[in-house]
């Protein structure tokens, strides 16, 4: 799908009054939550109206038995992201963080507010529409669980090009391509069985970019590393996005994994306090690599053989 902005003056993503409240939603609006690790290929449908959305409090036909707890998971958050600018998500457990990220990037559709995307209104796009927008302007990085257990790690980089209509030659040279710039080449025929925690993050970012998203999202990506590898995992993510020119949302717990982005947001109790809008794109910062203003696509690393940004460690 083409990214071309149709507004010029809209920010890359804007949401307005966002609020979700689980025990009113659709269970089409719901199901994606099982997915802090879900690939989002399907969407919730736009427009459908609960027929069994239930007002908090109430349990119909068993009266006597209390009803599940009242779940604002986001109350009223506006949010703006601009290009190529890099976003933390911080706050306690359960404050409404992947809520907000699944909303922003279409996978669910809140109850009230809006979210747009270069000033198109994800709530007004068909089912369709929003998925290619997913696949095409939107990449995804989760804890754990995106890669395709019985793919290679060169299939599994190609899958989301070839669902966007790339040929299977053309996807898998690219996904070559990727692998060698992220110093993985080695790792082109592996399964993710066969690969650490820290391999497989590293295949699942190279497969996010690959599309060469203006967004992409991740739901705390280092969750499952320890911190070395983890800061190693960021880095690479950092860089190749900034490469890409794309913008990162990324959900954390992890202060140094927050460091690496130019803006830090607060959740809580799913209200959000991100002070004023400021967006401050291509200056992430990044800790472990001093040599982030270099560009890593065109750069010679110093040992050809070990990749654009040091290769594994
Ligand atoms: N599908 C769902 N159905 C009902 N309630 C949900 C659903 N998904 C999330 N919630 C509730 O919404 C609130 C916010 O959840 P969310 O996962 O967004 O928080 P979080 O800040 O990402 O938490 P954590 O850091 O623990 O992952 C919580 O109270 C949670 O129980």
């Amino acid at each position: 799908m083409s990214t071309t902005n149709p507004y010029p003056a809209a920010p890359l993503l804007a949401a307005a009054g966002l609020t979700m409240d689980y025990s009113a939603a659709p269970a089409a609006s719901v199901g994606a939550k099982a997915g802090r690790n879900a690939v989002p290929v399907a969407s919730a449908s736009p427009g459908t109206v609960g027929p069994a959305a239930v007002p908090a409090g109430t349990m119909p036909g068993l009266s006597g038995i209390p009803a599940a707890p009242h779940t604002l998971a986001l109350d009223h958050v506006d949010f703006t992201l601009g290009d190529g600018e890099t976003v933390a998500v911080m706050g306690p457990s359960g404050s409404g963080k992947s809520t907000l990220l699944h909303a922003l990037a279409g996978i669910i559709r809140p109850t009230a507010g809006t979210v747009a995307f270069r000033g198109a209104d994800l709530g007004a796009m068909s089912d369709a529409q929003r998925t290619a927008l997913r696949r095409g302007a939107f990449g995804f990085v989760f804890q754990s669980g995106q890669l395709l257990p019985e793919l290679p790690a060169v299939e599994n980089i190609a899958l989301p090009m070839m669902l966007g209509g790339v040929g299977y030659r053309e996807a898998t040279d690219a996904a070559i391509l990727w692998l060698e710039r992220l110093g993985l080449r080695h790792l082109a025929g592996q399964r993710p069985g066969e690969m650490s925690g820290g391999q497989m993050q590293r295949i699942a970012i190279a497969r996010a970019l690959a599309v060469r998203p203006a967004v992409v999202f991740a739901d705390e990506p280092t969750g499952a590393l320890d911190q070395a590898t983890g800061r190693d995992v960021m880095a690479i993510l950092m860089e190749a996005a900034r490469a890409n020119g794309s913008a990162v949302v990324v959900v954390t717990h992890d202060p140094n994994v927050a460091a690496f982005c130019s803006r830090t947001v607060m959740m809580r109790d799913g209200r959000l306090d991100g002070g004023p809008y400021a967006p401050t794109p291509s200056s992430p910062k990044s800790p472990s690599s001093p040599a982030a203003a270099a560009d890593p696509f065109t750069a010679q690393p110093a040992d050809p053989g070990r990749g654009w940004i040091g290769g594994e460690r």
